[in-house]
């Protein structure tokens, strides 16, 4: 027997604007994603990758359709409940890393679960420390941003996307800011953290030598999926 799905998708559609702007951006999404995946999620600009996965994050609402995962509607969830889903269930990594610059290594990993419990802890550090030691990072932990590398910088982005515990992580180009190398190391962290965590990822990115590390590629084209 298969497992569950940690996501299904049915028809979601997104339109942006009114009147004569109206632009409908998702046509008709039907996506499942099952425990421990990792997928590319493929598309020309503009095709509605950012779209979809801003959606998928609980960031934006879709227009219509179905959208569940882990057996909750986050069409009919209150903004306080996806609010709640979001910091429980997912985890985010964007091309820009958006670490705080004021902010250690391990403090800006320890961030997302500090601000979902409202407070400090001796755990938290502990769990962050492991996770920047995971990424390779562990000798770097006192260092801020800015004195960290690109890859580096995504490395600790990573880390901090995996604090929570999250089922699905999130990650809209995460190495189109990187060289071949970095960017190399940073799929094969993914990697290995899909396989020794069972951790799902969706993954956007327009690099086809990116999308082969993943076992598994989406499609989109003007709002729909071509192939998944
Ligand atoms: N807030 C918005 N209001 C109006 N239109 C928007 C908005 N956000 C995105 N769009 C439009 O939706 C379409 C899809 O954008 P999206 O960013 O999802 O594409 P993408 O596939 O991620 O592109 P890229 O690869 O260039 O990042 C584009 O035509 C864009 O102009």
């Amino acid at each position: 027997m298969s497992a569950e799905p940690i996501l299904s998708v049915r028809d979601l559609t997104k339109v942006f604007g009114e009147g004569e702007a109206q632009a409908k951006v998702l046509k008709g999404i039907d996506l499942t994603m099952a425990p421990g995946e990792m997928a590319a999620l493929l598309g020309p600009s503009g095709s509605g990758k950012s779209t979809l996965l801003t959606i998928l994050g609980t960031l934006m609402r879709a227009s219509g359709g179905r959208h569940e995962m882990l057996g909750v509607d986050l069409m009919q969830a209150s903004d306080a409940e996806r609010t709640a889903f979001r910091s429980r269930h997912l985890g985010f990594v964007f091309q820009f890393h958006h670490l705080l610059p004021d902010l250690t290594a391990l403090e800006n990993v320890m961030m997302p679960a500090a601000a979902a419990a409202g407070r400090e802890s001796r755990a938290m550090r502990e769990r962050a420390a492991e996770l920047l030691d995971a990424v390779g990072l562990a000798d770097r932990r006192d260092y801020r941003p800015g004195a960290l590398s690109g890859g580096q910088r995504q490395r600790v982005a990573v880390a901090r996307a995996l604090i929570n515990q999250p089922v699905l992580v999130l990650a809209d180009e995460p190495t189109g800011n990187l060289d071949r190398q970095a960017a190399d190391q940073v799929m094969q962290l993914i990697r290995s953290i899909n396989q020794t965590l069972a951790t799902s990822f969706l993954i956007s990115t327009h690099d086809e030598h990116i999308a082969g590390q993943c076992p598994r590629r989406i499609e989109l084209l003007d709002g729909r999926i071509v192939r998944s």
